[in-house]
């Protein structure tokens, strides 16, 4: 492996991918190991399982980070099983790596940082996608965390069903369109007393296809904004976004419903009402009968990382698990009444249950496509069939 190899960080405090690849994004410690088993001409032939619960609680997670992790552990030479992105979980392993320790061991670190950050993201995304299934609920939370995983966000936001992103370069990193009409800085540039100004240029500029969605609380009320826009863009306008500050924020269902009212009675009843700012699925739940819909951001990108771990739970063939891990090799199963069961591979699991690790890599070859609709379908499917 290149320990030295240059590698192209720009001047970002950015872990370059060269050293994901080559397992230097790693901890110190797995180092010493490897310094240390290769001094002792030990490697063993082992299965490590990653894990968040030893046991179902009855709380399911939903799975991201498949791809990536395929790819980190590409060409190595181990067999690798992983249940499917957009499935859920609820204790036992998620993955299963079978191979001789030293050759997987420095991706430890990156492994169970794919998995644990995308997994949380993508749970975080699941609960504001249940939250509210049939309006249109978009990703807004790329702004608050590093760049570089803009990306993960938006992907697990996707496979978690939510219907569109925000961010340019994540979404063509993952092959979709980014969606989005106008800030707070659009309205300001025209100049208060000037927002008619703005939403008119807005619309003049824009290619067809992107909503016509007016921002209507940057300096008035949002009544009179959205009547305002209204009487601007006439059957032009599809929608208004009221992002209302929390200062001002007072009945947020009420500020809405008048909206509602005024535009009905302009018999504007087609143009749509959206909010954002601060929102989170108990919110969701209480305004999804007076919005079309909502922009998420923070709940889902600043969700805390699933605590997965990666144990050695068999060497050369002997359980070995330690203090407070299940020895030996395991399946997951999904049964039809929505249970999920941990059982050791080497035994018959349910009769009925469908086994949830299926092959991810064969002696390094990736033997899986990744497709984010599918695993939304998969997400889907899930929700309706375990009792969440
Ligand atoms: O609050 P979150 O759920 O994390 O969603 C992200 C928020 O960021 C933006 O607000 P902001 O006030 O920054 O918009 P602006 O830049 O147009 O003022 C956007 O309009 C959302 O309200």
């Amino acid at each position: 492996m290149p320990r030295d190899a240059p590698s192209d960080t720009g001047p970002f405090d950015i872990v370059p991918v060269d050293a994901i690849r080559d397992g230097r994004a790693t901890d110190a410690y797995f180092e010493r190991t490897r310094t240390t088993l290769e001094h002792a001409g030990k490697n063993p032939h082992v299965v490590a399982e990653v894990t968040a619960d030893q046991f179902p609680t009855g709380e399911f997670e939903l799975l991201g980070g498949v791809k990536d992790a395929a790819h980190l552990l590409e060409g190595l030479p181990i067999d690798v099983d992983a249940m499917r992105e957009g499935r859920l979980f609820d204790g036992g392993p998620v993955m299963r790596i079978e191979g001789d320790y030293l050759d997987f061991a420095r991706y430890e670190t990156s492994l169970l940082g794919f998995l644990s950050h995308a997994s949380g993201c993508a749970t975080a995304a699941l609960d504001v996608r249940r939250a509210a299934p049939d309006s249109q609920v978009l990703s807004f939370g790329a702004r608050h965390v590093h760049p570089s995983i803009a990306a993960m966000i938006e992907r697990a936001a996707l496979v978690a069903g939510l219907d569109g992103i925000s961010h340019v370069a994540g979404g063509e990193v993952i092959g979709h369109e980014a969606s989005g009409t106008m800030p707070h800085a659009l309205l300001i540039a025209f100049g208060r007393g000037h927002q008619e100004d703005a939403w008119r240029a807005f619309d003049e500029a824009v290619d067809a296809d992107v909503p016509r969605v007016a921002l209507v609380d940057t300096y008035s009320d949002e009544k009179d904004e959205a009547i305002r826009a209204a009487e601007t863009l006439g059957d032009r306008l599809d929608s208004v976004r009221l992002d209302t500050t929390g200062s001002r924020r007072g009945n947020f269902r009420h500020i809405i419903e008048e909206v509602r009212w005024e535009l009905d009675l302009r018999e504007h009843d087609d143009a749509g009402i959206f909010v954002s700012g601060g929102l989170g699925p108990n919110d969701l739940r209480d305004l999804r009968d007076v919005v079309e819909g909502f922009g998420v951001g923070g709940y889902v990108s600043n969700a805390d990382p699933v605590d997965f771990a990666l144990d050695i739970v068999e060497r050369d063939g002997e359980p070995c698990a330690k203090r407070g891990k299940l020895s030996g090799a395991k399946d997951v199963y999904r049964t039809p009444d929505g249970a999920h069961h941990v059982g050791l591979a080497s035994r018959p699991g349910p009769t009925d249950g469908e086994r949830l690790l299926e092959p991810l890599l064969r002696d390094g070859e990736i033997v899986r496509e990744f497709d984010i609709d599918d695993a939304a379908r998969r997400a889907a499917a899930d929700v309706k069939n375990v009792d969440l």
